[in-house]
């Protein structure tokens, strides 16, 4: 086996877990949203799992149904990262950061701000934001895809601008000399496009790992560009081996495109997974989360197996008939999964306490169910690593890095320890300071 390991990066929300009724768990405290206390005890606990970074998802607005579900993000993801920051010396933290409706220079300094802060483990997701709600809290509506996304690509280089604006070695701090910098290595950009500008330069001289790393979510031919363009990571959502593999060479095409090496992308697959010591503990476990959203999502389970089914049937299996008619949806990449498990006799309630329409593949029972698919996604070449959501944090980062993570060192398959310092280590992501000359200048007037 060759010494390739993978990376693994975490989900981090909203203080509960990736289940949107995760808040009412046993044994978490209800109130979890605002306490930084426990965030900053679930990022030491992923921390002590040796996971490379920490990645949250963000949206600027409030679209969650209150009535039973927790809100799926962070107070406010900088801030939540400033206190983990201080909560942990190791682990990279990635935000998401609208390009749609947040001036590239606010974004510049409160992205570097934090890599100073957190000696060089800050990345940025730069988002598209494509919510309406979103767009209602700034007064606007969604612009069309080559708007939002030309703004995005101004954004983007005008950051990655800024954060050059002052040289590696422009610092000097020298009481004796009484020089604190170099006014001649600290320059303003000057950079401006169709939808955004700045002039420069930033107050913040550069992190011990230079500047951020950007990461990219999402898909499509707009998506993958910027993809290619710009990020060292890149995570999707995938269903399949092939699917992955085929996400993984498309990220990786469009940054040869770019004019980057292929190998300085990497492609995380989303994963979510339910563990506990038996397949039947760990379907309980998710059967109890899903008390309230479980009856109304069974017509929707109906539609993946191509049947009309009724709430009333959840605690029954398909009759013979149902299992007969049944054929796997061709517009959804869950439906197999689900069409599998109903054949295995369980009841609706359990095929969904299978995550079968989670966002992101399920592997379900003891962590070496969750090891043994992680194995062999990266051993198929569809993966670089992971992005792992946890169900419920309280007990659930602790049982995947007490359970799964030994189970993948022993294999051979992850890292003992980090072996730097900055994420641009943990990622062996390349180095960069200010624009990556070989792709900059789109839709920038220098
Ligand atoms: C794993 C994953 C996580 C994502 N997280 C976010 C997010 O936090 N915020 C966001 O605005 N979009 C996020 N997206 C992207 C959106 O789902 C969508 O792909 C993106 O808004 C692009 O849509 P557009 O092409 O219409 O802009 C994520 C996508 C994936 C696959």
């Amino acid at each position: 086996m060759s010494s390739r390991r993978m990376l693994l990066g975490m989900q981090f929300g909203n203080g509960y877990g990736a289940q949107v009724t995760s808040w009412r768990a046993p044994n978490v405290d209800p109130k979890n949203y605002t306490d930084i206390d426990a965030v900053v005890r679930y990022a030491q606990a992923a921390e002590r799992g040796k996971i490379q970074f920490l990645f949250l998802p963000d949206t600027p607005a409030l679209s969650s149904d209150l009535t039973h579900e927790a809100p799926q993000m962070t107070l406010d993801p900088l801030l939540t990262l400033a206190a983990v920051a201080r909560g942990t010396s190791r682990i990279g933290m990635v935000a998401t950061g609208s390009t749609t409706f947040i001036e590239p220079y606010n974004l510049a300094r409160q992205f570097k701000a934090l890599d100073v802060m957190s000696h060089g483990r800050a990345g940025w997701n730069p988002a598209t934001t494509s919510d309406p709600n979103a767009a209602a809290n700034f007064g606007q509506t969604i612009a069309e895809r080559p708007e939002r996304y030309g703004r995005a690509h101004e954004v983007i280089q005008i950051v990655q601008a800024l954060w050059g604006s002052w040289e590696e070695d422009a610092w000097i701090a020298d009481p004796t000399t009484g020089i604190f910098a170099d006014p001649a290595k600290v320059r303003p950009v000057n950079l401006g496009g169709q939808y955004v500008s700045s002039r420069g330069p930033l107050p913040i001289p550069p992190s011990e790992q230079g500047q951020p790393v950007l990461f990219s979510a999402g898909g499509g031919e707009y998506g993958l560009t910027l993809a290619g363009r710009y990020a060292s990571g890149v995570i999707g959502s995938t269903f399949s081996i092939d699917d992955a593999r085929a996400q993984r060479d498309a990220a990786r095409e469009a940054a040869g495109a770019a004019g980057r090496d292929p190998d300085e992308v990497k492609f995380f697959a989303g994963l979510m997974p339910a563990i506990a010591p038996t397949v039947r503990d760990a379907v309980e476990r998710r059967m109890l989360l899903g008390t309230n959203t479980f009856p109304q999502r069974v017509p929707y389970l109906g539609q993946m197996l191509g049947l009309r089914l009724d709430p009333r049937q959840i605690d029954e299996p398909l009759t013979a008939e149902q299992l007969a008619a049944a054929r796997p949806s061709p517009y959804d990449p869950r439906a197999p999964r689900a069409f599998e498990v109903a054949n295995q006799g369980w009841t609706l309630r359990e095929i969904l306490g299978h995550g079968v329409i989670d966002y992101h593949p399920t592997p379900v029972g003891p962590a070496s169910v969750t090891a043994d698919h992680m194995q062999e996604w990266f051993e198929a070449g569809a993966v670089d690593g992971f992005w792992v959501s946890i169900d419920t944090y309280e007990d659930g980062i602790d049982t995947f890095v007490d359970e799964v993570v030994p189970l993948l060192q022993e294999r051979g398959l992850f890292h003992e320890d980090y072996e730097g310092k900055t994420l641009r280590d943990h990622l062996g992501a390349a180095p960069q300071y200010g624009l990556d000359p070989r792709v900059s200048g789109v839709g920038v007037a220098h």
